[in-house]
C-alpha cells in the first residue's frame, strides 16, 4: 500500500543485524525494481531474491508488488541495496542458505535466529506441534514433555508457547546448536519453562524417565548415501549431524524408539518426523518396541511424514 505522501510504509523492524556495507537506505520503487531486474538477469530464482528483500531488506512481498503500480514511491530498507547485493552474490556463488546470511528463518509465527551449525527449521516440521496437541486432545493434560534433537529450539519454543503451564525439556548433542537453542529459548523468555539438556537422545532425561507425557522428535533421517545427492545449499552448508540418519536413515529413529517405552509416562505419546519412504519401517519399529496405537500422518503434500505411538497405560 502506498501512503498519501507516496512512501511505501515498511513495517518495522527487522531486529537488525548490523547492515554490512554502506549506502542509502532510502530508494525509489523504480531504483529497486531496476536493481531486482539486473540481479535476476544474472540468474537465480525470483522467489529467493524476494525472500531476501523481505527478510534481509524489510520489504514485504505485498509492498514489492505495489511498486509495479507506484514506481515513484520511495521506501526505506533495513539494509542498503549494496549490502543486499553482496548477500545475494554470496548466496549465488557459495550456495550459502539465505537464512544463514540474514541470520533468521520464519517458522510458524516465529522469526527464529539461525546460524551455520544449526538446521534451518523446515515447513513440514511446523505441523508437528498442532499434530501432537490434536493427538493428545482426549488424553490427560500434558504436564511434562521433551523435544529430542532440538536444533534451533523451534519445536520446543512452539510447544512451550502452546502449553504455558507445562514443563519442557529440549535435548541436543551438537556443541554448535546448543548455544543457538539456548539463545532462542531466552529470546522468547522460556528459560524457566524449558530446560536445555546436552547429550544423546534419552540419556540426559534419565531423571524424568517414566514421566514424559509427550515426546517430539525430528531426528536426522536421511540415508547416508543420499546426502551427496542433496542440493549444495543443504549438503554443503547444513550440519550433517542434523541430516545423516546412517545407512538406512533409521539409526537415530531406532535409538529414540528403543528408549520410548521406558522414558514415556504410561499413556504418553511419541511423535516422530521421518523421510517420505520410511513410514512402514518406522511403524514396525514402534510396534516391535511395545508401543501401541501406531499412527501415520501426512505432510501438506499428503506424504506420510510423521509417525506416532503411545506407551500402553498398564505396563
Ligand atoms: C533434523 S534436526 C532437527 C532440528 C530441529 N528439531 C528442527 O526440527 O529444526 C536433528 C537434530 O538432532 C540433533 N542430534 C543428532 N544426533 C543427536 C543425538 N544423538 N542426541 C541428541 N540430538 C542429536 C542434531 O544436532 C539436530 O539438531
Amino acid at each position: 500500500m502506498v501512503s498519501q505522501a507516496g512512501t511505501v510504509p515498511i513495517p518495522a523492524p527487522i531486529p537488525a543485524s548490523p547492515a554490512p556495507g554502506s549506502g542509502a537506505l532510502t530508494v525509489t520503487g523504480s531504483e529497486l525494481l531496476d536493481w531486482r531486474r539486473r540481479l535476476l538477469a544474472q540468474g537465480g530464482a525470483a522467489s529467493d531474491l524476494d525472500w531476501l528483500l523481505d527478510l534481509g531488506g524489510g520489504l514485504r512481498w505485498s509492498q514489492l508488488q505495489s511498486l509495479w503500480c507506484h514506481p515513484q514511491a520511495t521506501l526505506r530498507l533495513d539494509r542498503p541495496l549494496e549490502a543486499l547485493d553482496a548477500l545475494w552474490h554470496r548466496h549465488r556463488c557459495t550456495h550459502e542458505p539465505l537464512q544463514y546470511l540474514v541470520g533468521r528463518c520464519p517458522w510458524r509465527d516465529l522469526e527464529l535466529p539461525v546460524a551455520p551449525g544449526v538446521l534451518i527449521p523446515r515447513q513440514e516440521t511446523e505441523l508437528m506441534v498442532d499434530l501432537a496437541l490434536e493427538l493428545r486432545r482426549e488424553a490427560p493434560p500434558i504436564s511434562c514433555w521433551a523435544d529430542l534433537g532440538t536444533g534451533s529450539g523451534c519445536l520446543a519454543i512452539a510447544l512451550a508457547r502452546s502449553l504455558p503451564a507445562s514443563r519442557g525439556f529440549a535435548v541436543e548433542v551438537s556443541a554448535e546448536a546448543l548455544p543457538q537453542a539456548r539463545a532462542n529459548l531466552g529470546r522468547w523468555d522460556l528459560q524457566g519453562q524449558v530446560s536445555l539438556l546436552a547429550g544423546d537422545w534419552w540419556q540426559p532425561l534419565q531423571p524424568w524417565w517414566g514421566g514424559l507425557d509427550l515426546v517430539l522428535s525430528n531426528p536426522p533421517y536421511i540415508p547416508s548415501a543420499t546426502l551427496d545427492g542433496l542440493e549444495p545449499v543443504v549438503r554443503d552448508h547444513e550440519p550433517h549431524l542434523a541430516l545423516d540418519g546412517g545407512p538406512d536413515g533409521l539409526l537415530a529413529i531406532r535409538s529414540i524408539v528403543a528408549g520410548a517405552v521406558q522414558a514415556l509416562a504410561p499413556g504418553g505419546l511419541l511423535l516422530l518426523e521421518h523421510h517420505h519412504d520410511q513410514s512402514e519401517a518406522v511403524g514396525e519399529l514402534l510396534r516391535a518396541a511395545g508401543l501401541e496405537r501406531p499412527g501415520v500422518h501426512p505432510d501438506l503434500e499428503g506424504r506420510a511424514r510423521f509417525a506416532s505411538a503411545w506407551r500402553p497405560v498398564a505396563q
